[in-house]
């Protein structure tokens, strides 16, 4: 399916922006179209990923017949006479046990061949040297296969990677999975951008970089490369050309300022305009553009238009891309409390927390100001001309 490109003046202008809503669909269908590939990641680099294919047991689970206590592996009626020790992780030597006879036995250390039972410690005497109890057949053994099957599927493909999901593939003999994780850049452009220290008399810290890496793997993406440019043309142009990702984010240089050289690169660069400015507040210069199989994302300077931004264009963009749910998207509707003033054209991003089931404005949500959302579960969004009571919600990572 084609993109339709920006109503405005291709990567140029904000003329003609973009609905809020029809934006953020757009960023969804072309993440729709520009699939992440399958990568086979390692596990430690597969969470956050969308399995493609179905998650099988290499093994049976447990992959072998094992004791689920610390105490007497035993065969037929006691009492039995111990004829060795048993620990996790040691070889069974071929022990096979005859009826009348014990192993002592840690949790998780293979059973001898012939184990009926395992009786615990708090369930045994041994006082003249044999083992005494009641064992019944099968008990306290983790029988080999029987939580999961040699081969049995355990997961769909589309689940997502979990820290859980990692653990049972480890578990299962996978050294890695097949996942769609959309890779992430992100270019941090400005001249006053410092990434440490005080701010003040023109130097100013950066505060999208840090929100980045929780926000990508919130929708389901991997950071792989944050870098903080100057406002040069030529960095920004050998930097957003350089590829290696799949989805490239520029903070800043999206307005129409000297050093903003953003829509320029992207125009030299032939990448076609999806997205050209948003008819919202804050974010209104953001951008998406194509080239290829990259997604070029640019946000405003601006902290929090570029957290609105993000949640408008990046998100639905990754989570599509991997197949997720969008995790931003909250359904029905809630009262909006105090007094919030629609704009007669644009949608606005309202900074709001819930209580009893009503959205109510934490206020410092202005453009160059994270304190708002900072405080907010989510923003309330309030569409052009907006007269009513109840609002949306685009719920916050
Ligand atoms: N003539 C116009 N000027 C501006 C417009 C406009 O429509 N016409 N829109 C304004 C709005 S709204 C925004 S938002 C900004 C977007 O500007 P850029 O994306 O070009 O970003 P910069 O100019 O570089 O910076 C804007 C502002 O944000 C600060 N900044 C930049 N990066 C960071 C960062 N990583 N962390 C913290 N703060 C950052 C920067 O110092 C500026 O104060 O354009 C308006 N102008
Ligand atoms: O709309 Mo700008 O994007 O207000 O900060």
């Amino acid at each position: 399916m084609d993109i339709p490109v920006a109503d405005g003046s291709a990567c140029g202008g904000h003329r003609g922006a973009t609905s809020w809503a029809r934006a953020r669909e757009r960023a969804r269908r072309l993440g729709e179209e520009l699939r992440s590939p399958v990568r086979d990641l390692p596990l430690e680099r597969a969470l956050g990923g969308v399995l493609a294919a179905d998650l099988r047991a290499l093994v049976g689970s447990p992959a072998f017949d094992a004791s689920a206590m610390d105490g007497f592996a035993v065969a037929g009626e006691g009492p039995w006479t111990p004829v060795g020790t048993q620990l996790a992780g040691t070889p069974v030597a071929g022990l096979c046990l005859a009826e009348g006879e014990a192993v002592e036995i840690a949790t998780g250390a293979r059973v001898p061949k012939g184990t009926e039972a395992v009786l615990p410690y708090e369930l045994a005497g041994t006082a003249d040297g044999r083992v005494r109890g009641e064992a019944h057949r099968g008990r306290h053994v983790r029988w080999a296969g029987e939580e999961t099957a040699p081969g049995e599927t355990v997961l769909e493909a589309g689940t997502e990677v979990a820290p859980a999901v990692l653990g049972l593939a480890a578990s299962l003999g996978h050294d890695s999975l097949p996942v769609r994780l959309p890779t992430v850049s992100v270019l941090v452009t400005g001249d006053e951008i410092a990434t440490g220290g005080l701010p003040g008399e023109g130097v100013v810290r950066d505060a999208i970089g840090p929100l980045m890496p929780g926000l990508v793997a919130w929708a389901g993406g991997h950071l792989e490369s944050s870098r903080v440019l100057g406002d040069g043309y030529r960095d920004l142009d050998e930097a957003l050309t350089a590829g290696g990702t799949d989805v490239v984010v520029v903070c800043g240089s999206s307005s129409k300022g000297p050093a903003d050289h953003l829509r320029g690169v992207l125009r030299e660069a032939g990448a076609q305009p999806v997205v050209d400015g948003v008819a919202c507040r804050p974010g209104h210069p953001q951008l998406l553009a194509r080239s290829g199989n990259t997604a070029f994302v640019g946000l405003p300077g601006n902290p929090n238009a570029a957290l609105v931004a993000s949640l408008t264009l990046l998100v639905p963009l990754l989570c599509a891309m991997s197949g997720r749910t969008d995790p931003a998207r909250a359904t029905g509707t809630v009262p909006l409390s105090g007094e919030v003033r629609s704009r007669p054209e644009d949608t606005r991003l309202v900074a709001v927390r819930l209580r009893e089931g009503r959205a109510e404005p934490v206020g410092h949500d202005r453009p160059g100001s994270l304190r708002g959302a900072a405080l907010a579960e989510a923003y309330a969004v309030v569409p052009p001309g907006w007269a009513g009571t109840e609002v949306e919600l685009l719920r916050l990572p």
